[in-house]
């Protein structure tokens, strides 16, 4: 059997994506189909790491958001992320495997606080980690605190799971004309000012050489092949 060609990998997981074909909120159905893909990945003994989004809940930069002070509206994003963290978790528990959610804000009676040696801890014992509340700053987004904890846990590259299948020259949802990459290093990603990940993602992971492939959380087994090194999504390298 070939074995995966990861180790240790960060998995983000959109807020939006947990959404499904809903307006809002999480999607039962979708979160049971995400939880049994990550399940197929943690049986070949990968060590996962999840950051979950909000923008599902609240994204601070939303029309719901407007007039609000900007922190403000961030904090009450984090506060999404940790909602969805919890179910995620749960949902992770009905099938089998066991998550651990440690959060960047305290919210001593709802989640561990995130403490780096606990979650190494927890990785090198064959649990899943979910990393909730984003990096627990404001201006920030999910995908950063993805290659903040990608980068701190030391994990071999992180994988963006979205709603599309990779980066294109164009947001394909709007330019139905952009191709897709299969490949594109950060300096060009960055100066063409790709959109499927914010600048300061991108900047951190090419100073700590980590690199990110992004695929399509809605195509079935993409992440696994992901994780067998098989032809899926896009990499951005360094
Ligand atoms: N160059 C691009 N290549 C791929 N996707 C892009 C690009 N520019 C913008 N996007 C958009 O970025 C989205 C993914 O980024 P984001 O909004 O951060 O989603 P997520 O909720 O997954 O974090 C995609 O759904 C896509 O519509
Ligand atoms: O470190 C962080 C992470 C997230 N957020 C807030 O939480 C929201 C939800 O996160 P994100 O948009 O990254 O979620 P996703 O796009 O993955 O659903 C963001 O819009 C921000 O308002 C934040 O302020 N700091």
């Amino acid at each position: 059997m070939t074995k995966p060609a990861y180790k240790r990998v960060l998995l983000k997981l959109s807020g939006e994506a947990l959404m499904g074909d809903d307006a809002f909120g999480i999607n039962r159905a979708t979160i049971d189909r995400m939880v049994a893909d990550v399940a197929e990945v943690a049986e070949l003994g990968v060590e996962l790491a999840v950051v979950i989004g909000g923008g599902n809940i609240f994204r601070g930069v939303a029309p719901g958001a407007q007039g609000m002070d900007r922190a403000t509206a961030d904090y009450m994003g984090m506060l999404a992320t940790v909602m969805n963290a919890l179910a995620l978790a749960d949902a992770m528990r009905h099938a089998g495997i066991t998550a651990r959610v440690m959060s960047a804000i305290s919210i001593e009676q709802v989640v561990e606080p995130y403490v780096r040696p606990k979650a190494l801890q927890y990785l090198e014992e064959g649990k899943v980690v979910v990393f909730a509340a984003g990096t627990g700053n404001p201006f920030f987004t999910t995908d950063t605190a993805a290659a903040l904890r990608g980068s701190e846990i030391s994990a071999e590259i992180v994988l963006k799971a979205t709603k599309v299948d990779g980066v294109y020259t164009a947001d394909p949802k709007k330019d139905p004309s952009a191709t897709r990459y299969d490949k594109i290093s950060f300096d060009e990603a960055i100066s063409k000012h790709l959109q499927v990940m914010d600048a300061t993602a991108f900047a951190l992971c090419r100073d700590q050489k980590l690199p990110i492939k992004v695929f399509s959380i809605v195509k079935p087994g993409a992440l696994k092949r992901v994780v067998m090194g098989e032809d899926e999504g896009t990499l951005v390298h360094v």
